[in-house]
């Protein structure tokens, strides 16, 4: 009995100083690391909706031009920045006074942020990350590089979900997902975006969020380079859907909850970026599929492709976990071993009959 209140009495603690957590990131600033498109969009979001937002970006020139002109020229033309949104130059005096720190940036710069913001981050300050990928060479989901890097103390969040900056930015009607094991954060950062026109779903299935949201950029490639060769609408659904297999396969070995893969997160960003020629990953797999060679695809796209990166640490997790992706396999022959498109969709209509769904076993 004794034991049951002490725990009960531990779990209040801990609610008041979650509480006590995220009353803070509602009334503190937030600080964005990374002046990219995406970085950018989300900054405008939480501005837009009254709460004090800072933008960082490392290039200082460029910070110079948004503080000047009110808007990022360099990513989002156009579009003015709101009152509450404002581009800091210290970054760690930032760090420092900010309520919770909101990471944007590619994924091979992921850990260079958090070892910024680490020496200087108050204890217990919430950190979340709209970066879709795993970390370079290992494969790490960003989750777990993010606790090995910042300990245990800081709420941690992921923002997924099938959203383009540019429409973000111009306020077009879109949805995505916050994902975190601490429900009073989840809920307090989708409230910092939720708006009549941004629907921000909340869940806890951090792993199922971060998987959807990175397989999906290697199918996009997959899907460009099939359009690309002219390969037409049903070669692109059936990718997509055998695509979505991959997935699920992937989501499953890694204990990730099926349903995420059927969310937002999951089928949603898979048909946005495999669907939709503003995906950077589907500008790539199209000029492959168009005749250029991968450099020079790369160089014509000019622009953060995470599915390039992510393709390799995606197959490797795969062979870890003992199970097929063969789309992913491909794509990834097709960007690092110089197979020919033509060549690799042979290799997969080829493969052995198989049945889509199995009678049960009684
Ligand atoms: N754009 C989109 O619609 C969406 C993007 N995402 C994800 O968000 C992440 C960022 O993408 P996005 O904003 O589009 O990319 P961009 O290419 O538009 O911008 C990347 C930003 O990161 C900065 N950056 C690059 N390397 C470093 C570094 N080492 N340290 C600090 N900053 C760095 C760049 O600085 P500089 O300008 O100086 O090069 C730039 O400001 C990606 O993982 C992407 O998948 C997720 C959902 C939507
Ligand atoms: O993740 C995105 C939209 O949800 C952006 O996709 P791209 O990186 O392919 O442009």
């Amino acid at each position: 009995m004794r034991d049951k209140l002490k725990k009960q009495e531990q779990k209040r603690r801990i609610n008041i100083q979650e509480t006590a957590v995220s009353e803070q990131a509602n009334l503190l600033p937030t600080l964005v690391l990374g002046a990219g498109a995406w970085g950018t969009a989300l900054a405008m979001a939480m501005a837009r909706n009254g709460h004090e937002t800072w933008l960082w970006g490392r290039d200082k020139l460029h910070c110079a031009e948004m503080q000047t002109s009110r808007e990022n020229a360099k990513y989002l033309p156009g579009i003015a920045f709101p009152d509450a949104l404002s581009v800091v130059d210290d970054v760690h005096k930032a760090i420092q006074n900010c309520g919770h720190v909101l990471i944007s940036v590619p994924s091979k710069a992921f850990v260079e942020s958090l070892q910024m913001i680490k020496p200087v981050l108050a204890a217990r300050t919430p950190v979340s990350w709209a970066t879709k990928g795993l970390a370079p060479d290992t494969g790490e989901l960003l989750y777990d590089v993010a606790r090995s890097v910042l300990g245990e103390s800081h709420p941690l969040a992921v923002i997924s979900g099938p959203s383009f900056a540019a429409e973000v930015a111009a306020n077009l009607p879109t949805a995505f997902t916050v994902a975190s094991e601490d429900g009073d954060f989840a809920k307090q950062l989708a409230g910092l975006f939720h708006s009549p026109t941004l629907r921000v779903y909340t869940t806890y299935d951090v792993l199922g969020v971060q998987i959807g949201g990175t397989v999906k950029n290697v199918l996009a490639i997959s899907a460009g380079i099939s359009d690309g060769l002219g390969y037409g609408a049903n070669a692109r659904a059936a990718l997509i859907t055998r695509g979505m297999a991959e997935i699920r396969r992937l989501a499953a070995a890694l204990g990730a909850e099926t349903e995420t893969l059927f969310g937002l997160s999951g089928i949603g960003d898979l048909i946005l970026t495999c669907t939709d020629d503003q995906s950077r990953n589907r500008q790539l797999g199209l000029a492959i599929g168009r005749g250029l060679s991968v450099d020079d695809a790369v160089k014509f796209v000019g622009k953060t492709v995470e599915g390039m990166h992510a393709a390799r640490e995606v197959m490797l997790r795969a062979r870890q976990a003992d199970i097929e992706m063969p789309i992913v396999e491909q794509v990834c022959k097709i960007l690092f071993e110089g197979y020919d498109p033509r060549e690799s969709v042979q290799a997969l209509l080829c493969r052995e009959q198989k049945a889509e769904l199995t009678p049960p076993v009684n």
